[in-house]
């Protein structure tokens, strides 16, 4: 989590394609090459189910809500990045490549023309750093309009739009097993923040302990999307990078000069009876330690925003958004971006990096509750907790905190890594935050059925 960590980068040569692979190691970071991409994005007549449109690929993304969004396979071009700037470093090389790129674009919405997805890790030093990836194929749909685009690197063949549809494959014989601690020890690790917490070394601390979970057959990142995306329509399924989930929190999308970020914090669990659901959420929308908790979100990303802004919305009190699994308080801001020094206004991906970590995930005051977590979680998060989503031609893009996911295992294609944390403030209890990551566990362990 140190602030020093120089960054490295490595373009990755697609094959076939022929160009140059290039890796600028720390500390001297040279302008990595970025190959000349022709890009075409059409009208196309509504395709149905985006999720039914995906190839077995080795390179999957997807970005859907509500059935619009988009999905993407193949690799155009590709950027790893690590440490302090890897979000800096990628935004830089996006923008180059844009500046390259021949594009053609007869839709123009969101999302259409050159696009990436990404994923970035929660810590600055964490090995498993960033990537942006700029897909071959990409079909999106919004309010009604559809679209394909193709990138094509220079010098390549079109990648075939009809690829091999191979069905999808369902997970089998689901086992779990502990991860870097036991729920045991993660319970002692609750009291110990909240006793950190009363002897004032923070205001409010999140926890956030890890799953495994291994099929007897390779997991499909399409099959467990899929089953996202039906069962949690109100989230963002997202793959992207082998990292799968479906997340309800908006850490901040920019469309043109507007730009929105969903705050959750404060959480109870469903209990399947409707009246009585009812009845929590309005305990939970008077609960003082869910608002004390929820309250240090939005001030944190209010906070951080600011300095982005000409003018923001921060509504004083929260809403219960309502999932199948979980309830959370929720406040939605909306702002108006200013240009910068520079005359432009940040990118979807630039404004990602300066809000990131949130009190959501980090706590508050930031500074030293990231060091805490540090201190006290006793696990890697790899990139759980930390920015996915995607960026497109104009610097338009949504980025949400990946949350309610999981990691697939590079090494073994039948494990996955899954996450859940909490807030944790000095009235909480160490078992009921135990429950309440068993719920945001959920639609990983639903999706995850055979
Ligand atoms: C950390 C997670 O969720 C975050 C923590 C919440 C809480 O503590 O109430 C609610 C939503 C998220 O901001 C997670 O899902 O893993």
């Amino acid at each position: 989590m140190t602030q020093e960590t120089p960054a490295t980068l490595m373009i990755r040569a697609i094959p076939g394609v022929g160009w140059l692979a290039m890796s600028a190691p720390a500390p001297t970071r040279q302008a990595a090459r970025v190959p000349t991409l022709q890009v075409r994005t059409h009208a196309v007549a509504d395709p149905g189910d985006l999720l039914d449109l995906i190839p077995a690929n080795d390179s999957v993304s997807t970005w859907v809500r509500r059935g619009d969004g988009m999905v993407a396979w193949g690799e155009a071009a590709r950027i790893d990045t690590a440490g302090a700037t890897r979000m800096l470093d990628a935004d830089a090389w996006f923008g180059r490549l844009r500046e390259g790129a021949d594009i053609s674009d007869d839709v123009d919405l969101p999302g259409t023309g050159l696009i990436a997805f990404g994923s970035f890790s929660f810590d600055d030093d964490a090995p498993a750093g960033g990537a942006l990836i700029v897909p071959r194929v990409v079909v999106g749909r919004r309010a009604g309009h559809a679209w394909i685009t193709t990138i094509d690197p220079d010098g390549a063949a079109p990648l075939a739009i009809d690829g091999d549809r191979a069905p999808l494959a369902l997970p089998t014989d689901v086992t779990y097993s502990p991860g870097a601690v036991t729920p045991q020890e993660w319970k002692a690790k609750v009291a110990d923040a909240v006793a950190r917490i009363r002897a004032g070394e923070a205001a409010k601390i999140v926890l956030a302990r890890d799953v495994w979970a291994t099929s007897s057959s390779p997991l499909d990142p399409r099959a467990l999307v899929t089953r996202f995306s039906h069962a949690y329509p109100t989230t963002w399924a997202f793959a992207v990078d082998g990292l799968v989930g479906a997340t309800p929190e908006m850490l901040i999308r920019r469309e043109r000069r507007m730009v929105a970020s969903r705050v959750l914090a404060g959480t109870i669990r469903r209990t399947g009876d409707d009246e009585r659901d009812l009845a929590h959420a309005a305990a939970l929308a008077r609960s003082s330690k869910d608002l004390e908790e929820h309250e240090f979100a939005v001030e944190s990303l209010a906070r951080a925003l600011a300095p982005f802004v000409e003018s923001a919305n921060v509504p004083e009190v929260p809403s219960v958004l309502h999932l199948p699994n979980v309830m959370h308080l929720a406040t939605d801001v909306t702002a108006v971006l200013q240009r910068g020094a520079d005359g432009a206004r940040p990118s979807a991906l630039r404004l990602a990096a300066a809000l990131h970590p949130t009190a959501a995930v980090g706590g508050t005051p930031t500074a030293d509750a990231v060091r805490l977590v540090g201190e006290i979680e006793g696990m890697d998060r790899g990139r759980y907790a930390g920015p996915v989503g995607w960026i497109g031609s104009e610097g338009d893009g949504e980025w949400c905190i990946a949350l309610r996911c999981g990691a697939l295992d590079p090494a073994d294609p039948r494990r996955i890594r899954l996450f859940a944390g909490c807030g944790i403030v000095a009235a909480s209890d160490p078992g009921a935050e135990l429950d309440e990551t068993e719920a945001k566990l959920e639609p990983m362990r639903q999706a995850l059925l055979g």
